[in-house]
């Protein structure tokens, strides 16, 4: 048995798994399926799956963010109906969230605790079977029990027998995918998601227990936890009893229940989380992040451990700062022909991460580059770069690794921009296109390589002739999102290619983890930090910053409000998923928006036509997923829509830094509902400060006027995107069809910078 004492870092892993496949679709549910679809009891699972499968793949990450308990399932517990039952009852109608397993094999947990008596409005769901929730709701709704307004689902939600995706339960009820609600966690999705998920878990001293389930999103559970090491269980009676004496003494169980679920005082909580009908948020508590914070932001929690565990990376002598700051380029030691072109591009002078880091940059130190998004960190790590090129000319000479196929496309902008004078040769390598012209680019002897680690490695595997050994730098732009888990495999080869000694290493970014695992990774030399941000989560002064709390259902209506405002002006309004992306677009167009997407599951090509019409201006309004969160700099940007909060506070900080770049000011409104509220205080505590809440009832009146407009749209919009769903992968279709035969378990490579959202 795990003594409660014992050292979360030492405290293994546990799995369950959930063996059966749909194999059996159990009474009355299959009825009412069949009742509804008209499709028999033996052709049901087929259909499901493939519902399913539909369902996850608009949602790669559906349930990707925060959470506490991870179905952690506390119906299974021995001590279930003698200590949970009673006090979920006892706590009818106060208490705050509460993370069951609802899910596993058709939310029966879920049936089970309703028909115990438990009120549902406090369950939080995480995995019921999108295909099911029509006959859940039937089931429930005789209970009387179940919110009359909403459904929860995991993802989209399809009828059976016509495949159509649903919005509405047939007018009875809105489905609202949890992934919105929630952001529980799926583990099956993604083996580097389920991995920063493990690393989460440890630092949830309440939370004890991974379940990974074995059907969804057809990915093989067994051999994932077999990669962690993890102790496996197998979804009956006898193992969830064993799994819950080794992970949890009696003793222990109550104390959690009780501290944990049933007062549901999580530990960083300041407020109970109602999940209907919220209209007013509970007051803002600042509080202090520590070591033992809880929060679930994986992010706070690296930077946490890495202050107090104390920095293995000098800061640079604060005293030289201002001095640094009012030099001019040429003070700065950058020769003649840079400057030249620093003038050319209208850089009047340095800005401060520039004025910082380049003088270290061209002493030969290493370099942790901190500083506002929109502040110039390209050049300061470009010009020192084109500088040492200059000194000593060579071909294959640095590496800037960028997470995004468009922030790699405009790097190589600025090197050729920077670089004018002094004939530098690059060539940009990144996945969604032809391997070929690539393959050219690298034949005539660049000296600089910019490149999304994927198809960087593609290339070292597969082009001849093609090597980094004589690399003399290495820089990862967005270095904290290069060094998170998603591009661990792939950057450790590429660190194997690169030689060890006598490289020089830069790491950039606006929001930096900073982690010394991770430093370490990178193969950083006594690097320098500068950091020209004062906080981590440092946004730009000249940003005005914003949010609007709505119902749910009028988060459309809200967006053409907010877009009526500001009407004529550039905005990137950013979604959490590629459907709720493209379904916006489809919904403005239809409104006389002049709008284009941007996600990942348009072709390269389609999504660099559509930079290129809103950097032209000839479309005004950007709707992306988090694909476009980082790092891309269009100048005339004016507002940041936050349509869907995203999932992180590093995120948010990126995403509102499209605006408001260069010392320009810019405007940044978020759309917060009654299910983001502990998620928007979460961002709130990590900006440090309160953000401006717009006042819903003053502008209610001269919002809803586009009430019937709008629900045209949506009708259209979801007309559009069944078929855009039926056409995906075929020629000339819009979506690509990403689950081939042979990525439906592993990805490809190449599709890593493709991804985000
Ligand atoms: N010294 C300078 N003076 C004026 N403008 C500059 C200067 N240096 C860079 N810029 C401009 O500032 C804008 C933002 O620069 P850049 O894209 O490098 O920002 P960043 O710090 O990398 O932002 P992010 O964190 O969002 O990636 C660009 O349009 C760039 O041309």
């Amino acid at each position: 048995m795990t003594s409660g004492s014992q050292d979360q870092n030492e405290r293994p892993y546990y799995a369950a798994l959930y063996e059966h496949d749909l194999t059996d679709i159990p009474e009355p549910i299959s009825k009412i399926l069949e009742a509804y679809s008209g499709i028999p009891h033996g052709e049901q699972k087929e259909h499901i799956l493939k519902l399913r499968n539909r369902a996850y793949e608009a949602h790669p990450y559906p349930c990707l963010g925060r959470f506490r308990f991870l179905e952690l399932d506390l119906s299974t517990h021995p001590l279930y109906n003698e200590y949970v039952l009673p006090r979920l009852k006892e706590g009818n109608g106060q208490s705050g969230p509460i993370f069951l397993d609802l899910g596993t094999c058709l939310g029966q947990d879920l049936r089970k605790l309703i028909y115990d008596g438990v009120n549902p409005q406090q369950l939080y769901g995480a995995d019921l079977v999108p295909a099911f929730i029509d006959a859940g709701y039937e089931l429930f709704k005789d209970k009387g029990k179940f919110p009359p307004d909403h459904f929860v689902c995991p993802a989209d939600v399809f009828d059976m027998s016509s495949g159509n995706k649903l919005s509405t339960m047939d007018g009875k009820a809105d489905i609202v995918q949890a992934a919105a609600v929630f952001h529980l966690f799926d583990m099956e999705q993604q083996l580097a998601v389920a991995r920063r998920c493990m690393r989460l878990l440890k630092k949830v001293p309440e939370t004890r227990c991974l379940v990974l389930g074995g059907q969804a999103g057809n990915v093989n559970a067994k051999e994932r936890v077999r990669a962690y090491g993890a102790k496996q269980y197998w979804h009956n009676e006898e193992s969830w009893r064993k799994l819950w004496e080794e992970i949890c003494s009696e003793e222990e169980f109550r104390d959690v229940v009780k501290r944990v679920v049933v007062q549901a005082e999580l530990r960083e909580r300041t407020m109970v989380l109602p999940l209907y009908g919220v209209s007013k948020m509970p007051p803002y508590k600042k509080r202090k992040l520590s070591h033992n914070s809880s929060s679930s932001e994986e992010s706070d929690h690296e930077e946490v451990a890495v202050r107090e565990d104390g920095e293995d990376v000098g800061d640079q002598p604060s005293t030289t700062e201002k001095e640094a700051e009012s030099k001019t380029f040429q003070e700065l030691g950058l020769i003649d022909q840079l400057c030249e072109a620093c003038e050319q591009l209208g850089y009047k002078k340095p800005t401060p991460i520039q004025a910082q880091s380049i003088p270290l940059a061209l002493q030969g130190r290493d370099i942790i580059g901190l500083a506002e998004t929109g502040s110039g960190k390209t050049a300061a790590f470009v010009l020192p770069i084109l500088q040492a090129l200059m000194e000593k000319q060579q071909v294959l000479h640095s590496l800037i690794l960028a997470p995004t196929r468009e922030l790699a496309y405009q790097i190589g902008e600025n090197i050729s921009a920077l670089g004018a004078f002094i004939g530098v040769k690059k060539a940009v390598l990144v996945g969604g296109v032809d391997m070929m012209p690539q393959a050219i680019a690298l034949g005539k002897k660049p000296h600089i390589i910019v490149a999304t680690p994927g198809r960087l490695l593609d290339h070292l595997e597969n082009t001849k002739g093609f090597s980094l050994r004589q690399l003399k730098f290495l820089v990862m732009d967005e270095a904290d999102r290069m060094l998170d888990l998603d591009f661990g495999a792939i950057l450790e080869k590429i660190l194997k290619n690169v030689p060890k000694e006598g490289r020089r290493t830069f790491l950039f970014s606006a929001t930096m983890s900073s982690k010394i695992e991770s430093l370490q990774r990178a193969g950083l030399s006594n690097p320098v930090r500068v950091s020209v941000s004062r906080d981590k989560y440092q946004t730009v002064e000249k940003l005005k910053q914003s949010f609007y709390l709505i119902p749910h259902k009028h988060k459309d209506i809200w967006l053409v409000h907010v877009l009526n405002k500001f009407a004529g002006q550039t905005g990137i309004i950013f979604t959490r998923t590629v459907n709720e992306a493209q379904r916006l677009f489809i919904m403005l167009k239809a409104l006389g928006f002049s709008s284009v997407p941007i996600h990942g599951q348009l072709s390269q090509n389609a999504r660099l036509e559509a930079l290129n019409k809103f950097r032209a201006k000839s479309k005004n309004l950007l709707v992306a997923t988090d694909v476009a969160a980082r790092g891309l700099d269009i100048p005339s940007m004016d507002l940041v829509i936050n349509y869907d909060l995203p999932d992180s506070s590093k995120t948010y900080v990126h995403r509102v830094g499209r605006t408001a770049r260069a010392g320009k000011s810019g405007v940044a409104i978020s759309m917060v509902t009654q299910y983001d509220a502990e998620l928007w205080l979460r961002i709130e505590h990590a900006l440090g400060k309160k953000i401006e809440n717009h006042d819903y009832d003053a502008e209610k009146g001269e919002a809803m006027v586009f009430a019937n407009s709008v629900s045209e749209a949506q009708k259209t919009a979801t007309l559009e995107m069944k078929d855009l769903h039926e056409n995906r992968g075929k020629k000339g279709a819009t979506l690509r069809n990403t689950r081939g035969k042979k990525t439906v378990v592993k990805r490809r490579r190449d599709e890593m910078d493709a991804d985000v959202g």
